[in-house]
């Protein structure tokens, strides 16, 4: 069956998400997916969590059961492209760039652009968000803790951005006793740090402004399988020729590898941005 023959109708939207079994429905979009859940939510309460929580948000139960075993099988079909990174002392993992995404797995990318779901995440920060450019490896990325001490170190998401950049983290797989844990507030003086801890299950979404949120990904043990989701998107997505400079040598040595990150760069600058 073709792409275009899965697609759901308008109608499929309407179908209650619990219905089982799946197999004889078609597959729906990943929009009407989200547009579906989203509208099952509360979602004046979510923006007074997001807002009382100093612009953080976490759900345990947020994409459709479809939509994440569909992530599942997509970021096993991935592993053999994970780009593995050791910085002592700050980070150790693997990660599948935007542009791995967009050659093997347009169903992630699809997601990413899903109306529905921006839509959604401008209701709950408030703000009218745009997807990263097309040069920005990290815009939506697979995060990897396959080893023993795959952790990441505590940082902020900063932003490089003229304006705000929000990260939205999707649970994919959790095989795995790694935690985020976090400190909300650290930036507002007039607020004392409030520290907490969330596993993201399959499905669960956190959604942050990166410039708020003090976080880290606790060190998986051995025999241990984590995977995550990583959407970005910006109030605006202009960017100082210099702070690009750091934000792709960044992502080149935390990430993705110089070749992900520079081969649009390297092969005739076609898209040079
Ligand atoms: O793996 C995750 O869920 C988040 C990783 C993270 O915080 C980062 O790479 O900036
Ligand atoms: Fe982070």
């Amino acid at each position: 069956m073709t792409d275009q023959a899965m697609r759901a109708s308008a109608s499929d939207v309407t179908l209650p998400g619990t219905s089982q079994p799946h197999a004889a429905r078609a597959a729906s979009t990943p929009d009407a997916d989200v547009a579906r859940e989203t509208a099952a939510l509360d979602n004046a309460a979510l923006r007074e969590d997001f807002v009382r929580q100093g612009a953080f948000l976490y759900l345990d139960k947020f994409l459709a059961p479809d939509a994440t075993a569909q992530l599942i099988r997509l970021a096993r079909e991935l592993q053999p492209h994970i780009n593995r990174n050791y910085l002592p002392g700050h980070k150790q993992g693997g990660s599948v760039s935007r542009h791995t995404i967009d050659e093997h797995a347009p169903f992630i990318a699809e997601l990413y652009r899903s109306k529905a779901l921006i839509g959604w995440l401008e209701q709950m920060t408030g703000d009218r968000l745009q997807v990263c450019p097309a040069t920005d490896p990290h815009a939506y990325a697979l995060y990897y803790y396959t080893r023993e001490g795959d952790h990441i170190g505590w940082h902020y998401d900063t932003s490089y951005y003229d304006g705000r950049r929000y990260t939205m983290l999707l649970g994919v797989i959790d095989e795995s006793s790694c935690r985020l844990d976090y400190e909300l507030h650290t930036r507002d003086k007039d607020r004392a740090d409030e520290p907490g801890s969330v596993a993201i299950p399959p499905g669960g979404l956190v959604l942050f402004d990166g410039d708020k949120l003090r976080h880290r990904i606790t060190p998986a043990r051995a025999n241990e399988f984590r995977v995550s989701l990583t959407f970005e998107y910006v109030t605006d997505p202009g960017m100082r020729p210099w702070l690009r400079l750091i934000s792709n040598m960044k992502d080149a040595v935390a990430y993705f590898g110089f070749r992900q990150v520079f081969r649009r760069l390297l092969s005739g600058g076609k898209n040079r941005a």
